[in-house]
């Protein structure tokens, strides 16, 4: 969808949960954001990892300071976005993302990973 319009993706972490992600973009290999909490995988334990993804190549990683999650929690993510920057809305904790690619609408949405969706919302 356009900018400033929120999508809301509603869910549940899986009680063994390694990781989740959920990416938004034009399509799986151009992707706004890859927004990818891990409790524990590719060596990160607690962590959030953040990119972007340009027609199949990884952008720079950012990793977030916080993480505010824990198995089995029930949790809605916000992410909405400019011209400039995705923002991230969790519980507890808001951030943001550059919009790397200058993404002007968000057409993919894809939630993968140990992560149980109950809703998805465009608002
Ligand atoms: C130190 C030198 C090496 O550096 C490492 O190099 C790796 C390879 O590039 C990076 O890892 C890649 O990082 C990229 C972001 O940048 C991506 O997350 C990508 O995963 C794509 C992907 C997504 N999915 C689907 C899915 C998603 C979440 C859960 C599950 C599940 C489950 C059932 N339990 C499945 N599958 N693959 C990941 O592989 C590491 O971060 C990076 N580490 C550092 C510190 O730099």
């Amino acid at each position: 969808g356009p900018p400033g319009e929120c999508i809301k993706v509603k869910g549940k972490i899986l009680p063994d949960a390694k990781g989740f992600a959920v990416n938004v973009g034009k399509d799986s290999s151009t992707l706004m954001l890859h927004f990818n909490p891990r409790f524990n995988c590719h060596g990160d334990v607690n962590t959030i990892v953040c990119n972007s993804k340009d027609d199949g190549t990884w952008g720079q990683e950012d990793r977030i300071a916080d993480f505010p999650f824990q198995h089995g929690d029930k949790i809605e993510i916000c992410i909405s976005f400019s011209e400039t920057e995705a923002t991230v809305k969790l519980p507890e904790l808001e951030f943001q993302f550059p919009n790397r690619l200058g993404m002007e609408k968000i057409q993919y949405l894809a939630v993968e990973g140990d992560f149980k969706v109950k809703a998805i919302k465009f608002s």
